[in-house]
């Protein structure tokens, strides 16, 4: 498939900027005061100097000499230049950071529709590298490239315009800067930057990758010295190769603004060259005085300020479109359970599992042709040998994702047919991974159930056997939960995730593997202690053990499909 060109890939999220026009506006009007002030500063300052010094040739001219104008025009551009530069910071920070923050709304949004198997096929530090150094890859677009142009193109514009006005022979000087802001840097920035923008990118995502594989696995990597020493060498080589290119786009930038400096302090010598071969002579013969050459020159100097951030804008534009189309590849993927907005009621809690098959992406047939009644109210364990489909039933009961045919009916409304915040209300689920927010124990179950009393997070723990051994802890329910559970043992993050789910209270509750990880006479206890309390609600109850099952109303043992 052909490759959409970085301006057709940059367009949409320059049309994204019209929600923050306020302020992209008022930080485009600061910055061509600046501009204004600076250049203004830098001619009229020059044409002063020289005027004072021509005037100070003979005594009569230098009583006559009005200081006090010019004078006056250079405080006011001073002033203009450093009230405009800090305003311009202050509003064009604030541009970003809102078209930033909007960005990454806009992401969010798109992509926490898709299903945990959807999103799994990004390696977390890949993802992370999308969702951070992506978007802020786009920042590059807004406030140095885009605003920059416009304002550079402005006021160079009318600089060269202005000069040309005062003496037609320096037209083609005078327009230099304008012509390098337009084409040349734009031209020679982008075909520098072409292939190593978005190499840089795709090297700096490896090496992220390659150290969140270091300290995510750190435990496992060190206790198989060969394969840690493996992913050193791996990081290691990864960190010189994005050096290396960091190396090569920092030189081609630096040979890019050395190359334009060079480009404007020539315009400068020529317009001096040609001016001075014009210039006016005792009688008052020639085209132009000393002071207005100067201002001229001094203009064409001044005219740097307004391209000094544009070649580095220009070298990483094809990596911000990189960044771009990365950010497209994850916004444009379609959710594969697609929730309505508005979706139908509930008419009672019976589960009827339809003719339902199912086969992975690139991966086994799960089930086929399942059908499968559960009452409201019944309490039903799920057994079967690893890797026969239990997990992914309760995936398929829960809506994560949908059968490749069949059905699914919750009183005998199709699972498709409910929006999925009354969906998530009906049917509780804890997978088989048990997930731990990095916060307290507290914030970690309220996230089930946000508006939770202390005594109401004690009952669920009471139920899943964990309160003793918090009330044990020095912090309680305030206790602080590491990145991932890494505090809390095995058991304990199974009975924390099952804890939260209980909190819910949904009709219909599915636990995976509750047991795993305890002991016999606890599981036994257990499982006794949760079908007590669920008693009148579904229990879907997913495990390998047979401890306990007498307390259930159906056992139903899956086999793994054929073939
Ligand atoms: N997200 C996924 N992507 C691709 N294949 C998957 C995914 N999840 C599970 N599978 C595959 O589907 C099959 C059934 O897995 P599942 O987890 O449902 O089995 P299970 O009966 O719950 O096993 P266990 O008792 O070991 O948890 C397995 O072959 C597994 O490799």
């Amino acid at each position: 498939m052909r490759q959409r060109s970085d301006a057709a890939v940059l367009l949409p999220y320059i049309r994204r900027m019209s929600g923050r026009m306020f302020w992209l506006l008022g930080s485009l009007i600061l910055m061509l005061a600046t501009l204004a002030g600076s250049m203004g500063l830098l001619s009229l300052s020059g044409g002063f100097l020289t005027a004072t010094a021509i005037a100070g040739l003979s005594p009569v001219t230098a009583m006559a000499f009005n200081f006090f104008l010019p004078g006056s025009g250079v405080r006011f551009f001073a002033i203009l230049r450093t009230a405009s530069r800090w305003g311009e910071r202050v509003v064009t920070h604030e541009a970003t950071f809102r078209l930033i923050a909007g960005l990454r709304l806009w992401l969010y949004r798109r992509i926490s529709p898709l299903a945990p198997s959807q999103l799994g096929r990004w390696h977390g530090g890949e993802l992370l590298n999308r969702l951070i150094r992506d978007v802020d890859a786009l920042d590059n677009l807004y406030p140095r490239l885009l605003l920059p142009m416009v304002a550079a193109g402005f006021m160079l514009g009318l600089a060269g315009l202005l000069a040309t006005f005062m003496l037609p022979a320096l037209a083609p000087i005078a327009w230099l800067p304008f012509i390098l802001a337009m084409l040349v840097i734009p031209l020679t920035g982008w075909l520098l930057g072409r292939y190593i923008a978005p190499a840089r990118l795709t090297r700096h995502a490896a090496l992220r990758r390659s150290l969140l594989d270091c300290s995510d696995g750190l435990d496992d990597l060190i206790l198989h010295t060969v394969a840690w020493q493996r992913q050193l060498d791996r990081t290691l080589a990864a960190s010189q190769a994005w050096l290396a290119l960091q190396m090569q786009f920092a030189l081609r930038g630096a040979w890019l603004q050395a190359g334009t400096q060079m480009a404007v302090g020539l315009s400068a010598w020529a317009a001096f060259g040609l001016g001075a071969a014009l210039l006016a002579d005792d009688t008052g013969a020639g085209q132009i005085d000393g002071p207005w050459l100067a201002a001229i020159i001094l203009l064409c100097l001044g005219s740097m300020e307004a391209l000094q951030q544009l070649p580095t804008a220009w070298l990483e534009l094809p990596g911000t479109a990189a960044a771009a189309r990365r950010l497209d590849e994850l916004a444009c993927t379609t959710p594969r359970p697609a929730f309505p907005e508005q979706g139908a009621k509930p008419d009672g809690y019976d589960l009827q599992v339809r003719a339902v098959t199912f086969k992975w992406p690139n991966g086994p047939a799960v089930l086929d042709g399942l059908s499968l009644d559960i009452p409201y109210g019944m309490h039903l364990a799920l057994l079967g040998p690893s890797g026969c489909g239990k997990s992914t039933l309760s995936q398929l009961l829960a809506r994560l994702e949908d059968p490749d045919s069949g059905d699914i009916l919750l009183g005998r409304i199709p699972l498709q047919a409910f929006d999925e915040s009354t969906l998530r209300h009906l049917i509780a689920c804890a997978p088989q991974d048990a997930w731990a927010q990095t916060a307290t124990l507290a914030d970690n179950l309220r996230l089930a159930a946000p508006d939770a009393s202390d005594a109401d997070l004690h009952a669920v723990l009471t139920l899943v056997g964990l309160d003793e051994t918090v009330r044990t802890w020095q912090d309680g329910l305030e206790t602080w939960v590491a990145e991932g559970g890494a505090s809390l043992s095995g058991g304990q993050r199974k009975r924390l995730a099952m804890a939260r789910t209980l909190l819910r209270n949904a009709p219909i509750t599915i636990l995976d593997e509750p047991t795993e990880g305890l002991d016999t006479p606890a599981a036994q206890a257990l499982t006794t202690r949760i079908s007590q309390h669920l008693r009148g609600r579904t229990l879907i109850w997913i495990t390998h053990r047979t401890i306990g099952l007498d307390a259930f109303d159906r056992t139903l043992t899956m086999t793994p499909v054929q073939g």
